[in-house]
C-alpha cells in the first residue's frame, strides 16, 4: 500500500510490511497452525477450496485481532524494549490506518468464515476476536495478574474453530484441544514474562512476575505445567486418539515437565541468565507444534 496517511501533523506512509507487522506474523502462525489441525483431524471430508477459505479466514481474524491490539496498546509499546520499535509506537504507521485495517480485516474474515464454512464457525471465530481484543487486551491485561490465564482462552478457540468449520458441531476432541492450549498458555507466557520482568514493570502492566514475584510465577508455572500434562496426554486412555498420538503426547510432555521443574524449583541471583526460562519458552512454542502434528498423523493413521 503506497498510499499516505495523515498523522497528527505529520503524513506517513503506510507501508505493506509495517501491515504486515501489524497482525502478529510470527505468534499467529501457531494460532493458524492448531486450527488447520483442528480442522485436518475432524471426521469425514471437507472440500479444499472451502477448508483452504476457512483457514484464510482464520489467519485474518487472528491477524485483526493482533492489529486491534498493537493500535490499543500503542502507548505501553512504546515504554518496552521489546515492543517499541513495532510500526505504531516507531511511528510508521498512523493509528487510524492501523483501526481501519484490523477492522476491516476483522469484519472481512468473518464473512468469509461464513461463506466457506458455517455460521457456528464465523460465531467461534468473531468471539475469539473479540474476546483477545475486548476481554483480554482492553479490560484484563491493565488489570490483573490473571490477564493470561483468564484472556489467554481466546488463543485456544483456533482448533475449536477448525474442527467446527469442517463439522458444524463441536466434539470431546476438540474440546480437549482447547483445554491443552488454554492450560499451556500460563507456563508459554510466564517463562517468557520472567526475563523480561522489567518491561512490564516499566509499562505498568500487572503481569504475574511483577505483581506476585518471581517465586510465586515459578510455582504456578510448575502447577499449570502438571495439569496441562495430564490434559495433553488424557484423550489416549478417553479413547478420542490412538497410541501413536498418546506416545508423542507423553514424551513430548515429560520433557515439557523437566523444563518446568528445573523453571519451577530454582533461585536467582543478581545477573542470572534465566537461561532454563527461555528454554522453556521456546520449547513451549516447539512443544505445541509437534503435539499437534501428533494429532493429525494420529487421526490419519487410524483412518
Ligand atoms: C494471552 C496469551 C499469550 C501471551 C500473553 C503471549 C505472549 C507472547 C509474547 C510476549 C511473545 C514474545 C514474542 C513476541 O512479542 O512476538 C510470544 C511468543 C510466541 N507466542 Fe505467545 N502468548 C500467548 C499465547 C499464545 C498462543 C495461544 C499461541 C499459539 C497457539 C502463541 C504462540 C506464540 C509463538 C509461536 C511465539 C514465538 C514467536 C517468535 O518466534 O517470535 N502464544 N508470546
Ligand atoms: C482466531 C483468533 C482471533 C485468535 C486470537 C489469537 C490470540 C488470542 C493469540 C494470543 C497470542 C498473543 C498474540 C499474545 C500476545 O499477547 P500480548 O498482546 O499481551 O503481547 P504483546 O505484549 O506482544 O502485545
Amino acid at each position: 500500500m503506497a498510499q499516505s496517511l495523515t498523522h497528527g501533523e505529520m503524513t506517513l506512509p503506510a507501508d505493506w510490511r509495517d501491515l504486515f507487522a501489524l497482525t502478529k506474523p510470527r505468534v499467529m502462525s501457531l494460532v493458524v497452525f492448531t486450527a488447520l489441525c483442528g480442522l485436518l483431524a475432524a471426521p469425514g471430508h471437507v472440500h479444499p477450496v472451502l477448508g483452504f477459505s476457512s483457514i484464510l479466514a482464520i489467519t485474518l481474524g487472528a491477524g485483526a485481532s493482533g492489529a486491534l491490539n498493537q493500535w490499543y496498546e500503542a502507548a505501553l509499546d512504546a515504554k518496552m524494549k521489546r515492543t517499541a520499535s513495532r510500526p505504531l509506537p516507531a511511528g510508521r504507521l498512523a493509528p487510524q490506518a492501523a483501526l481501519h485495517f484490523g477492522v476491516g480485516l476483522a469484519a472481512f474474515s468473518v464473512f468469509l468464515m461464513l461463506f466457506a464454512a458455517n455460521w457456528q464457525a464465523a460465531a467461534l471465530l468473531t468471539i475469539s476476536i473479540l474476546f483477545y481484543v475486548f476481554v483480554y487486551t482492553m479490560w484484563l491485561k491493565p488489570r490483573t495478574p490473571q490477564n493470561i490465564v483468564i484472556g489467554g482462552a481466546a488463543g485456544a478457540f483456533p482448533p475449536l474453530i477448525g474442527w467446527v468449520a469442517a463439522t458444524g458441531s463441536i466434539a470431546p476432541l476438540p474440546i480437549m484441544l482447547f483445554l491443552l492450549i488454554f492450560l499451556w498458555t500460563p507456563p508459554h507466557f510466564w517463562a517468557l514474562a520472567l526475563f523480561v520482568r522489567s518491561d512490564y514493570a516499566a509499562a505498568g502492566i500487572p503481569m504475574m512476575p511483577v505483581v506476585a514475584g518471581e517465586q510465586s510465577t515459578r510455582r504456578q508455572i510448575l502447577f499449570y505445567a502438571l495439569i496441562m500434562a495430564a490434559a495433553a496426554i488424557a484423550p489416549w486412555p478417553l479413547g478420542y486418539t490412538g497410541a501413536l498420538y498418546g506416545w508423542a503426547a507423553t514424551l513430548l510432555s515429560a520433557l515439557f515437565l523437566l523444563l518446568s521443574v528445573r523453571v519451577g524449583l530454582r533461585q536467582t541471583d543478581a545477573g542470572d541468565t534465566m537461561q532454563p526460562e527461555k528454554r522453556l519458552f521456546g520449547y513451549s512454542v516447539a512443544y505445541l507444534f509437534l503435539i499437534f502434528t501428533a494429532v493429525v498423523i494420529d487421526h490419519m493413521w487410524a483412518l
